[in-house]
């Protein structure tokens, strides 16, 4: 369970260029829904996102997350939080090109303590996302829906709960992209994991459980 209270974050604090990017965000989420965060370019939606995933710290307001008051946590601490909880999805997918399908995925494993069984773990992954065939081929020889399928699996190699997706089919056309929401929706139905997709299409938004809408870094809809 995700809970913030009066979240604001100020960028550029005190100078010529400060930018209230969020302002006063109250916001509960319940462990294993699936939502999609929309607004206008410049709203606060990936401010918001890298807050929740403990990327960022708010500058003035409380954060929850099962109950643990994360902002005053040392940054190791919001790292060891953000390890375990969180898996991280964006629109440019940010894989190695020149590293395998397979290293890839297994890049997280190496700032966790969860290195057993590395190999069957990974594999499982690909299997799993219809990738396992090309564990062996580097990323440069992958087409766009394949490279995020590469990303998802390393969203979730260290078996997160909270998967956050920044634009996840923002650079997929518009069939590629219904693919890669699909495999959202079953790894939130089928493993229950909470799933937030930051998105501008309509289309992606509606099959997801609920909406919150940004504008000028207010939330000023949430429908679920
Ligand atoms: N690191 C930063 N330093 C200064 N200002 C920033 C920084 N990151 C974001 N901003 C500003 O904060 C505001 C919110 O940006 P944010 O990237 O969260 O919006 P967004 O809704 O995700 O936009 P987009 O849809 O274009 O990705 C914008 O005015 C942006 O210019």
């Amino acid at each position: 369970m995700i809970e913030l209270k009066n979240i604001s974050k100020v960028y550029n604090k005190s100078k010529s260029n400060e930018v209230n990017a969020l302002q006063n965000i109250d916001l509960k989420i319940e462990a294993g829904s699936m939502l999609a965060i929309m607004g206008p370019s410049g709203s606060g939606k990936s401010t918001l996102l890298n807050i929740l995933g403990c990327l960022d710290v708010a500058s003035a307001g409380t954060y929850k997350l099962n109950g643990q008051e994360l902002q005053s946590l040392s940054r190791g601490k919001l790292a060891a939080v953000r390890n375990q909880h969180f898996g991280f999805v964006v629109q440019d997918f940010a894989l190695i090109e020149d590293y395998t399908v397979m290293k890839n995925v297994e890049i997280p494993l190496h700032y966790s303590k969860n290195k057993v069984n590395k190999k069957e773990k990974t594999l499982a992954l690909l299997d799993m996302l219809g990738m396992k065939e090309k564990a062996s081929e580097y990323v440069y020889n992958l087409s766009g829906g394949q490279r995020q399928r590469v990303a998802i699996a390393r969203a979730l190699i260290n078996n997160p709960d909270i998967i956050l997706a920044d634009e996840p089919t923002g650079a997929l056309d518009q069939k590629t992209g219904e693919q890669v929401l699909a495999i959202f929706k079953k790894i939130h139905k089928e493993q229950n994991k909470t799933v937030l997709i930051v998105t501008h299409d309509e289309k992606i938004a509606k099959q997801c459980e609920g909406i919150i809408n940004i504008v000028d870094g207010k939330i000023v809809k949430k429908s679920y």
